[in-house]
């Protein structure tokens, strides 16, 4: 699975993924990472989520990554903002007030980009790689952010044959495998959503569960 997937999936409108809503959990637990006000944040593989402006009005500067130039022109466009656009080394870079959509593929990022970031959020994009894109995902978007650093990742777990990703299932013993050697976790959440999401019952889930996890890179 490679950016063309991806690209494609927004070019024919299939982004499923994308919700109308600010995520709640986003909401329940962002204040629990203690972070200080005005602290940058990372929201990789972003999307045009509403997350983005939400971490925004929190009086954050965000740092969002999205391959899809069609994802990163539809959200501002959704929010009435008009950014200023540059090149950059990592792709094309809109601002517009304290939000930063950086259009470019997250694998292009290095320390100078990821150094200054207090946090991250990460929804609906580790879970969006297949396993080997996972493990190198972490090592470099991970592994180059600070000692210090907070993030709020959103999971879910799932029998993994009884459907293909994406989303994939990411049980907590492999959000334990991937993150650590690095950083300290700490559980939060468990909630079965099945009920909730009748489409993957339709795509024939038995069972789904969303699991919340505060990292904190030592
Ligand atoms: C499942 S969607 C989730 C979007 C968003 N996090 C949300 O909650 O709505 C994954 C997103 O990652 C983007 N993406 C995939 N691979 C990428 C890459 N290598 N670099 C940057 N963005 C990527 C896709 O275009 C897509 O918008």
């Amino acid at each position: 699975m490679d950016t063309d997937f991806w690209l494609q999936r927004w070019e024919h409108g299939q982004t499923g993924f994308h919700q109308t809503r600010v995520m709640p959990l986003l909401q329940k637990h962002w204040a629990g990472l203690g972070l200080p006000a005005g602290s940058r944040v990372l929201v990789p593989l972003a999307g045009k989520s509403l997350d983005v402006a939400w971490l925004a009005e929190q009086g954050h500067a965000v740092l969002a990554v999205e391959i899809s130039p069609i994802a990163v022109e539809q959200f501002f466009e959704e929010h009435a903002l008009r950014p200023e656009t540059s090149s950059t080394p990592q792709g094309t870079l809109y601002r517009a007030g304290r939000i930063e959509f950086l259009c470019g593929d997250i694998f292009s990022l290095d320390t100078a980009v990821l150094a200054d970031c207090a946090a991250c959020y990460d929804r609906a994009a580790l879970i969006a790689l297949p396993p080997e894109l996972r493990a190198r995902y972490v090592r470099h978007v991970y592994g180059q952010l600070p000692a210090g650093c907070r993030t709020l990742l959103l999971t879910l777990d799932y029998p993994q044959e009884e459907m293909d990703g994406p989303p994939f299932s990411v049980p907590a013993a492999e959000v334990r495998a991937l993150y650590g050697d690095r950083w300290h976790i700490e559980a939060l959440e468990s909630r079965d959503i099945l009920a909730q999401e009748p489409k993957f019952a339709a795509r024939g889930l038995t069972r789904l569960q969303t699991d919340v996890h505060r990292l904190t890179a030592l």
